[in-house]
C-alpha cells in the first residue's frame, strides 16, 4: 500500500516544486523559511500585544485613579456633553455619530411626525453629533484624563469596521453606556474638579437654553425620551398675555416648586401634582408660554404631541420615565376630540359619527382613550413633583372628568393681542439689541420716536381681532421698516378681519352641511329600522 502512494507522493511534491520553480522562480526551502520567519513575526507580535495590555492594566490599576458613573445618571450625558463640546469639536475629530430620528415602518407613526415632528412646528430636526470613542484621551487643568465608554453589549456597525478598529464601533455610541474616567495619578480629587467642571458646564447651558425631550422610538424599537433639542430661553416678557394672569402664573408655579410645599403636600398625604390648561385659539403663544416657563424655572420640558401617540401604554411608559421635577407639556389634548361620541360638542368626530346614541365609548386620539390619560395624570405609577401643561384650542370640548381640579387646577385663557401686547410687540420688534443687529432701518429712529410710533401701531391694533402669531408675522415681514409698519396696519387689520369672518361663515356652512347629513343618516336609519321591524313581523 505505502510503495502504492509513494510515487504518487513523489510526483505531487516534484510537480509543486516544478510550480514554483519555474512560474514563481521560489524553490521550496525558500517558501519554507519566508513561512517560517512570517510565523515567528507573527507571534513576537500577539507576545508584544499580550505584554503591552498587561502592562497597560498593570499601570491603570497601579498608577491612575478612576470613578465610574452609570449610565442613566444625569452626570453622564453632563460629561458626554463637556467631551462633546470641549475634546471632540477641539480635536476635530473625524469620526462622530450623527442622529436625528430612526425611520419607522409604521405609516400612521410616521405620519403624524411628519405633521410635526419637532417642537414648534420645525419640520427638519437638527442633526445631533455625539462623540463616538471607545476611549478619549484629552488634559484638563494640567492632569491626563481618559474616558472610556463601557460597552452594553448591544452590537453594530460591524460593516464599517474594516477600516477602523472593531473596538470603536462595535458599540455605537447612544449616550447610554455607563462612563469611566480616569486620571493619571493616585488621587481622585482631579477627577472630582473635573465632574464639577462638566455640571459647571451643563448648568450654564441650562440657563441659557430650555432642554426640550420629545418621545422617540430609538434604534431598538424602545419608546422613550429619545430625542433632544436644545432651545434658547425664552424670557416670560417676550410672551404677551394679561400681566395679571401672567404674574399669578408664576407665583403659583413657584409656590408649588418651593420645598415646603412639597412638605406640606406629603404630610397631608395630598399628591403632590400640579396641572394646567394652557387654551385658546391657534398661535396665541401656549407652546411659546410653557418653554418660556421652562425656561424661567430651569426644568426640561418633555414634549407629547398627543395626536402622534397611538396606544395607551406608550404613554404610561413615557410616563414612567419622567424625572421627578419637569415640566410635561401635552400639547393638543382636544386635536382628535376628547369628546363622549354622544356628546353634543361639534368637533372633528362628529364627521364620523355613526349616530349610535348608545355609543359612549371616549376617544383622545386614534388609539389614545380618556381613561389611558387619567391614568397616566393620576395614576398611582404616575410621578410626583412634575408640572403638567396641557394646551388646547377648544377647551370647551374638554372632558369634564379630565379638566376637574387634581388634573387641572388652573386654566389660563391665552387670546387675541391687546392694543397693550401690541405696543409691547412692536418695541421688543424695533428696539436695538445689544449686537445692534436688529434692523437696518429703524437703527435712526430715536426711542422717543419709537415710543410714539409704537403708540400709534397699537392704536390700530383693536382688541380681539389678531392672534400675537399674526401681529409677529407682520411686523417680521417689515422688520426694516417701522413707520411703513404703523402706517400698514389698518389695511392688515381690516384684511385680515374679513378673511376671518369669511372662514368662520365658511366654517358655518360646513357645520350646518355635517348637521344634515347626520340626521338625514339618522331618519335612513330609523326608516331602514322600520322596514326591518316590519319584515321581521311578517315572517312567521
Ligand atoms: N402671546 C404671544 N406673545 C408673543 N409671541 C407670540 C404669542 N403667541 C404667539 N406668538 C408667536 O407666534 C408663534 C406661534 O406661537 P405658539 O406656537 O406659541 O402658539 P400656539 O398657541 O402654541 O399655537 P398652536 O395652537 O397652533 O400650537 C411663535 O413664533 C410666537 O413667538
Amino acid at each position: 500500500m505505502d510503495n502504492l502512494l509513494k510515487p504518487a507522493a513523489g510526483f505531487g511534491l516534484d510537480f509543486i516544486q516544478d510550480l514554483l520553480g519555474s512560474w514563481l522562480k521560489l524553490d521550496l526551502t525558500t517558501l519554507a523559511a519566508v513561512l517560517t520567519i512570517a510565523g515567528t513575526i507573527s507571534s513576537t507580535l500577539q507576545t508584544l500585544a499580550d505584554i503591552s495590555l498587561t502592562v497597560y492594566w498593570w499601570f491603570v490599576r497601579f498608577f491612575t485613579a478612576s470613578i465610574s458613573v452609570p449610565a442613566n445618571d444625569r452626570l453622564n450625558r453632563e460629561i458626554l456633553n463637556w467631551v462633546g463640546s470641549n475634546v471632540i469639536l477641539r480635536q476635530n475629530t473625524r469620526i462622530l455619530t450623527a442622529g436625528t430620528e430612526p425611520i419607522e415602518s409604521d405609516s400612521w407613526h410616521s405620519r403624524g411626525r411628519e405633521e410635526r415632528n419637532d417642537y414648534q412646528h420645525e419640520r427638519r430636526i437638527p442633526i445631533t453629533y455625539l462623540p463616538t470613542f471607545g476611549v478619549t484621551w484629552f488634559i484638563h487643568e494640567g492632569t491626563l484624563f481618559m474616558i472610556k465608554r463601557i460597552p452594553t453589549g448591544r452590537t453594530f456597525y460591524r460593516a464599517s469596521s474594516s477600516f477602523y478598529s472593531p473596538d470603536e464601533f462595535q458599540d455605537a455610541p447612544t449616550g447610554n453606556e455607563p462612563l469611566v474616567v480616569i486620571c493619571l495619578g493616585r488621587n481622585v480629587m482631579p477627577i472630582k474638579r473635573f465632574l464639577d467642571t462638566c455640571r459647571d458646564f451643563a448648568e450654564k447651558q441650562r440657563e441659557e437654553f430650555v432642554t426640550v425631550r420629545t418621545a422617540k422610538r430609538d434604534m431598538y424599537g424602545q419608546d422613550g425620551w429619545n430625542s433632544m433639542v436644545l432651545r434658547p430661553v425664552r424670557p416670560l416678557e417676550t410672551v404677551h398675555f394679561d400681566e395679571t394672569t401672567k404674574a399669578e402664573l408664576v407665583a403659583d408655579i413657584t409656590n408649588y416648586l418651593d420645598v415646603k410645599t412639597r412638605r406640606f403636600y406629603a404630610a397631608r398625604g395630598i399628591p403632590y401634582r400640579r396641572g394646567l390648561l394652557l387654551y385658546g385659539p391657534p398661535g396665541t403663544g401656549k407652546t411659546s408660554l410653557s418653554l418660556a416657563l421652562a425656561g424661567h424655572f430651569g426644568l426640561e420640558l418633555y414634549l407629547v404631541h398627543i395626536p402622534s401617540i397611538d396606544e395607551d401604554k406608550k404613554l404610561e411608559r413615557l410616563f414612567a420615565s419622567l424625572p421627578p421635577r419637569c415640566i410635561v407639556l401635552l400639547e393638543d389634548i382636544d386635536a382628535v376630540g376628547i369628546n363622549k361620541r354622544n356628546g353634543t360638542g361639534d368637533n372633528s368626530a362628529d364627521e364620523d359619527d355613526d349616530g349610535d346614541d348608545n355609543n359612549t365609548k371616549t376617544f383622545l386620539s386614534r388609539r389614545i382613550t380618556l381613561a389611558g390619560l387619567l391614568n397616566v395624570l393620576d395614576g398611582v405609577a404616575s410621578q410626583e413633583g412634575r408640572i403638567v401643561l396641557m394646551t388646547s384650542n377648544f377647551a370647551d370640548r374638554l372632558d369634564r372628568a379630565l379638566i376637574r381640579p387634581g388634573r387641572i387646577d388652573r386654566q389660563i385663557f391665552l387670546g387675541h393681542i391687546s392694543p397693550r401686547s401690541a405696543e409691547l410687540m412692536f418695541l421688543r420688534m424695533y428696539a436695538s439689541d445689544e449686537n445692534n443687529s436688529t434692523i437696518s432701518g429703524s437703527k435712526s429712529v430715536a426711542e422717543e420716536d419709537l415710543q410714539k410710533l409704537a403708540d400709534a401701531f397699537a392704536a390700530n391694533v383693536p382688541p380681539d381681532t389678531l392672534t400675537p402669531a399674526q401681529l409677529q408675522g407682520y411686523l417680521l415681514a417689515r422688520r426694516d421698516i417701522p413707520r411703513q409698519a404703523v402706517e400698514d396696519i389698518s389695511q392688515f387689520v381690516k384684511d385680515e378681519t374679513s378673511r376671518a369672518e369669511e372662514a368662520k361663515a365658511r366654517e358655518k356652512k360646513a357645520a350646518e352641511r355635517r348637521k344634515r347629513r347626520r340626521l338625514e343618516n339618522k331618519i335612513l336609519r330609523q326608516v331602514q329600522r322600520q322596514i326591518d321591524d316590519e319584515e321581521a313581523g311578517k315572517t312567521p
